[in-house]
């Protein structure tokens, strides 16, 4: 059975505002029975536990609590009340300059921020070499880290964070600092300590890698958890809240005649595969999904996809009321719930479906397959009610079906993008196109 490496209980965290600096030092000196300030929560009732060796994303817009959070968690702040359970060594990054001296060269930081660890001289020297070949910075390394850009400073103080041998690794946001390079780095990085074992707990407005890394996620908003638990659900429930705030713009006129989505009203005697796997739901009593399934154009089943081919996917859904706005649609992910695609009726084609109580709708998306790599992908399916900007989502289900798609070139990311490539042998004259 995995152990909690971090509990959290019934976590509080109120801050005195005051409305001026008189009225703060009276405060710290108790002078006068006058309350002198106002109090805000930025965190209450936050209650979570992360096990030994999961990487655990923490979301929320901004002030939601996300760094006060890792705060407390680090030991920086002390919570008002509730209580802080952490077993084993931590190693944080939090905002840019913590746990530096700025009139320190960086090999001084380096082996300041090693006894802040509890690691002696010797110690660090058997880790320096690799904090310093990760760090990159060249001859920086024995400048003033106040000489540093801000860049500099995130390559030096993440060289560091994941150098020391954790056995839990913070990161406030701090991989948005470097360069996209060193980003892809760093995640290469967390993947690695993840594979050993290393405990990550990481505040992002980077949804996607939530979704790659994290098996968990932590939602903030207002300093109130809205959820804990699977990481793809907890996204996709806060990137559709992100949705509603944004008014839909449609970018693209209506054609009715080429329209590429059908409804079909099925009857008793049609028959249709009926769902054998959903890894998560949430759903309510209006509308029921009842089957997921696609098909060549000729209406052959097909769990088996090649780029660039055409198919059709099915959602089949049973309206247990009168229903005039309905959203269908599926989204594609591959094994890690990164999404690759989706199509909705109302992204597609800004409309909505109307449904009768009793009533089974079949609905058709006729699509040619993009190119994107070979593997395993799955496939959730969704109804809302409502418009894209304003819905309410009906019915969610996840992993509703796997299909393998199959991409006969030789392409080793997600994406093949059309190209052609042109040659100059010396000079532009002699150039040719492969
Ligand atoms: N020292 C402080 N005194 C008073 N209020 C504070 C203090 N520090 C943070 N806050 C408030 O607490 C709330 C949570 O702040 P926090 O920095 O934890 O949010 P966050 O989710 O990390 O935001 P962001 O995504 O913008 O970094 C905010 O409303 C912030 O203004």
């Amino acid at each position: 059975m995995s152990e909690d490496i971090i509990r959290i209980t019934n976590l509080k965290k109120t801050y005195k505002i005051y409305s001026s600096t008189k009225d703060r030092v009276f405060d710290a000196f108790s002078l006068g029975s006058k309350k002198r300030y106002r109090e805000f929560n930025a965190l209450n009732n936050i209650n979570f536990n992360v096990e030994k060796g999961e990487t655990v994303g923490i979301i929320g817009t901004n002030g939601a609590g996300k760094s006060t959070l890792l705060k407390i968690i680090t030991g920086v702040l002390n919570p008002t009340e509730g209580d802080v359970e952490i077993k084993g060594k931590i190693s944080a990054l939090l905002e840019l300059g913590a746990g530096f001296n700025e009139e320190y060269t960086g090999m001084e930081n380096i082996f300041l921020n090693g006894r802040m660890m509890g690691y002696n001289r010797k110690e660090m020297e058997k880790k320096v070499d690799n904090i310093v070949e990760f760090a990159d910075i060249g001859d920086f390394i024995d400048q003033p880290v106040k000489t540093y850009s801000s860049g500099m400073f995130a390559r030096l103080a993440f060289s560091v964070a994941i150098n020391v041998e954790p056995d839990i690794l913070i990161v406030d946001e701090a991989l948005s600092v470097g360069d996209i390079f060193f980003q892809n780095k760093c995640y290469k990085k967390f993947a690695e300590l993840r594979d050993k074992g290393v405990t990550i707990l990481f505040v992002t407005h980077d949804i996607g890698s939530v979704r790659q890394m994290c098996s968990r996620v932590l939602w903030l908003e207002k300093g109130t958890p809205k959820f804990f638990g699977d990481a793809n659900l907890g996204c996709d429930m806060y990137m559709d809240e992100k949705r509603k705030k944004y008014e839909y713009v449609s970018a693209h006129t209506k054609d009715k005649d080429g329209k590429e989505m059908f409804i079909i009203e099925i009857d008793e005697e049609r028959k249709y595969p009926v769902l054998t796997h959903v890894d998560d739901r949430f759903h309510n009593e209006k509308v029921q999904i009842k089957s997921v399934f696609f098909t060549t154009e000729t209406g052959d089943y097909a769990n088996t996809q090649y780029v660039d081919k055409k198919y059709v996917a099915h959602v089949v859904v049973e309206c247990m009321e009168d229903m005039d706005s309905l959203i269908v649609g599926f989204i594609m992910e591959n094994k890690k719930g990164l999404p690759l695609y989706d199509i909705n009726n109302f992204i597609n084609q800004q409309e909505v479906i109307k449904g009768k109580k009793g009533q089974v709708l079949e609905v058709e998306f006729h699509y040619q397959l993009p190119r994107i790599m070979n593997g395993e992908y799955v496939v959730c399916a969704t109804v809302a009610q409502g418009t894209q900007s304003k819905h309410e989502i009906l019915t969610w289900l996840h992993g509703v079906r796997q299909v393998e798609i199959v991409n006969t070139g030789y392409n080793s990311s997600y994406i093949e993008i059309p190209s052609k490539i042109q040659v100059f042998a010396n000079s532009r004259e002699n150039s040719y196109f492969i």
